[in-house]
């Protein structure tokens, strides 16, 4: 299938927001989103649990509609455009439910039947997908009896069967284990740089938004709070050295020594003095030498290069793994409801 090619961005957001309605309480799950999104971009959403990614998706994808604000995808607005935004995207949603008696390769060929392909096109379609995301040992068996990994890198096959040039994935390597994930990240690495299209992810593996995206758009409480490729947004932390001392006053004098080093900011914590530098692995030799040289020489030396939760926890005052804890999700059974009228 053939669509034209748009020349704009892949995708264009103003005042994006969408609020739901659960026993009477208002939950402002998307907040005014303004983005603009290259094609051929791969993009990752990082935030913790209810921050608003999967209800963002479900607006571009046109599963829900915006509370107010507009979206456009490949060119076509997600509310006056829904069919043509339907078929210039592949969407693969969190978990499909399993016990499908098909075998993957079948269901492969449904889903380009759905799509609108013809039933040669659909097989010829469906065998390519298989060599090219090397998936002859998960094709040729029930759908019912795959495991975890290779049901989501058939789930992924599914999102690609129509060749869209928008690739949205809903928390793609959730629930796999480290290996999987491993492969999973390989394989949306790889179909993006063969196939050009824009890949936008959700996730909440700090790790994951790392290795993968060109950009990581940070999500909280429904807004953007960060928005830049991982390397820029963690540069702008810089390195923490952490020093431990013998004494809580001996901390507190190279503290005061530290608080010299320009462009630097100092934390301490009874024993342990935190210095956070731009190339704090190149200074720490420096730092050490200045230390000794005052009498204060510390009994323990950690530099660490920031992550991305640092800089979610620069950003919020939380980290994302506390906040990824500590937020549990809305009552499933009231989510149903305010969804019929979507
Ligand atoms: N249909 C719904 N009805 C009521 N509230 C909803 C509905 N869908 C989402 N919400 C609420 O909107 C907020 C954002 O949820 P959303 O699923 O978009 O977050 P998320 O960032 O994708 O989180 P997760 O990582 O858990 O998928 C949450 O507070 C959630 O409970």
């Amino acid at each position: 299938m053939t669509h034209h090619q748009h020349s704009g961005p892949a995708i264009v957001t103003r005042g994006l927001t969408r609020h739901f309605t659960s026993r009477k309480q208002t939950v402002e799950a998307v907040q005014g989103l303004d983005l603009e999104i290259g094609q051929g971009e791969l993009v990752a959403f990082l935030g913790p649990n209810g921050a608003g990614k999967s209800t963002t998706l479900r607006m571009l994808t046109t599963l829900i509609p915006p509370t107010s604000g507009s979206a456009s995808v490949a060119g076509h607005d997600v509310v006056t455009g829904q069919r043509d935004v339907r078929h210039a995207i592949g969407f693969v949603g969190q978990g499909n439910g399993a016990g499908h008696r098909q075998l993957g390769r079948d269901e492969l060929v449904s889903q380009g039947r759905a799509h609108g392909l013809s039933r040669a096109d659909a097989h010829r379609r469906a065998a390519q997908l298989v060599e090219d995301l090397d998936l002859a040992a998960v094709a040729d068996r029930k759908v019912s009896s795959l495991s975890g990994g290779q049901r989501r890198r058939l789930d992924i096959a599914m999102g690609l069967v129509h060749l869209p040039r928008v690739l949205f994935l809903d928390e793609p390597s959730t629930g796999l284990d480290p290996q999987n994930r491993a492969n999973l990240q390989q394989l949306i690495q790889r179909l993006h740089a063969e196939s050009g299209s824009t890949v936008v992810l959700t996730t909440h593996y700090l790790e994951e938004a790392d290795a993968l995206a060109g950009r990581v758009i940070v999500v909280d409480h429904g807004r953007v709070i960060a928005d830049d490729t991982a390397a820029r947004l963690k540069s702008g932390l810089g390195d923490l050295v952490r020093l431990g001392f013998g004494s809580a006053a001996d901390a507190a004098r190279a503290a005061a020594r530290l608080e010299r080093v320009p462009d630097s900011r100092v934390d301490v914590d009874e024993t342990s003095v935190d210095l956070r530098v731009k190339d704090g692995s190149t200074l720490v030799g420096e730092v050490l030498a200045d230390l000794a040289a005052d009498g204060v020489p510390p009994t323990r030396v950690e530099v660490a290069r920031p992550t991305l939760d640092d800089v979610f926890l620069d950003l919020t005052g939380r980290s994302l793994r506390e906040a990824q804890s500590t937020e549990s999700p809305t009552d499933e059974s009231t989510r149903t409801e305010s969804e019929v009228a979507a």
